[in-house]
């Protein structure tokens, strides 16, 4: 039994619950603007927010000393994500 590593896996555990529920409100909040761009006939995606974002990521990344290259991607996944679940609103 190694003790340092089983605390090490509960802390793991406890962060990645947090990154559950706040993907799910992420997501939440998401289901909201897609249904309010497909009802008011907006396109789902919307490259020049998507750039100021990464912009915005990117830099918060270097300040917490994570890669911004992996934060782009990991941003972008959940962003083509949303685009396809907006698509999906959209085609009713
Ligand atoms: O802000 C929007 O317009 C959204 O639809 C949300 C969101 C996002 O997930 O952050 C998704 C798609 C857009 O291209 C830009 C941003």
């Amino acid at each position: 039994m190694d003790e340092t590593l089983n605390r090490y896996r509960e802390s793991i555990d406890n962060i990645d619950a947090a990154l559950v529920f706040m993907l799910a409100e992420r997501f939440k909040i998401t289901q909201a603007v897609g249904e309010h761009k497909a009802t008011h006939d907006l396109p789902p995606a919307d490259p020049g927010r998507e750039d100021r974002q990464i912009t915005r990521l990117r830099q918060l990344a270097l300040d917490a000393k994570l890669d911004p290259d992996f934060t782009e991607k990991f941003l972008r996944f959940i962003i083509d994500e949303v685009i396809r679940h907006h698509e999906q609103l959209r085609e009713g």
